[in-house]
């Protein structure tokens, strides 16, 4: 099926919680589930636009589920053969947060509790990935992450944001331009509100919507060619 933004149904902030608790409640997924599928879109959706040219890919991961997303994305990206490291500065003591992080370093991929410096990542990456916040981000950006959006919108390098630019308010866009900028905006489930705004390449991943949640949310999903895990829109 042919596809344009125009053509899909944009979610709300409250409506994309809302989907998440029908999924891992009346429809019997666990969040362990959704994250591994939500984590292994996010890396097949950034090993296309990364090819073989960009190897070196940083991955800052925020303190909820959008963290977990990058995680899972890293270890995947390791075994497609590419070069993780992993920024992960607010940790959770939750187990399956501790597995993700033991599985990265049964792989010996990095993981950093502090964001290099700018300079830093210009020299030592060719991309990263923003799993920051998703569609739980509220308010004015708090520490420690303030300064880490302030950092990463000063590097020239191109960045891969997970179902959310971070910073950006879920519903309205990047207010007062203090959010990140991506180059690729991979949304998760259905695009967000704040999608209408973006102009990069935009995947949709998360392929695990049955018809009920469909229908339910008047959702508007493309067929996704195959058995990719990810769709470019
Ligand atoms: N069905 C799906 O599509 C799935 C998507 N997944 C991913 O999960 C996130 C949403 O996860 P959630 O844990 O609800 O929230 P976030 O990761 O967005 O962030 C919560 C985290 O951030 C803190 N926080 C909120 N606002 C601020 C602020 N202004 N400053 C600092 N910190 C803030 C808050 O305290 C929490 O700690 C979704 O977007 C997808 O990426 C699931 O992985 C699977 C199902
Ligand atoms: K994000």
């Amino acid at each position: 099926m042919a596809c344009s933004l125009q053509d899909l149904a944009f979610l709300e902030a409250s409506k994309a919680a809302e989907i998440d608790e029908k999924l891992m409640g009346p429809l019997g997924f666990s969040i362990d589930q959704l994250m591994e599928l939500a984590g292994l879109s996010v890396a097949t959706a950034t090993s296309e636009y990364c090819a073989q040219n960009l190897q070196r890919i940083l991955v800052v991961c925020g303190p909820g589920n959008n963290g977990g997303d990058g995680l899972v994305a890293a270890r995947h990206l390791y075994h497609f053969g590419y070069k993780p490291v992993v920024c992960y500065p607010k940790q959770t003591a939750k187990p399956l947060y501790q597995g993700l992080v033991t599985q990265l370093a049964s792989l010996d991929v990095p993981v950093l509790q502090e964001l290099p410096s700018a300079e830093a990542i210009e020299r030592d990456f060719d991309v990263v990935v923003d799993a920051i916040f998703g569609f739980s981000f509220k308010g004015e950006i708090r520490a420690p992450f303030a300064d880490i959006i302030s950092t990463l919108k000063k590097i020239s390098k191109p960045i891969v944001s997970v179902d959310v630019p971070s910073g950006w308010d879920v519903n309205e866009g990047n207010k007062g331009g203090v959010g990140l900028e991506p180059a690729v905006l991979i949304s998760l489930t259905a695009p967000k509100l704040c999608a209408k705004h973006f102009k990069g390449h935009h995947f949709l991943g998360g392929r695990f919507v049955p018809p009920a949640i469909r229908d339910e949310f008047g959702l508007k999903l493309p067929t996704y060619p195959g058995l990719s895990r990810k769709r470019p829109l």
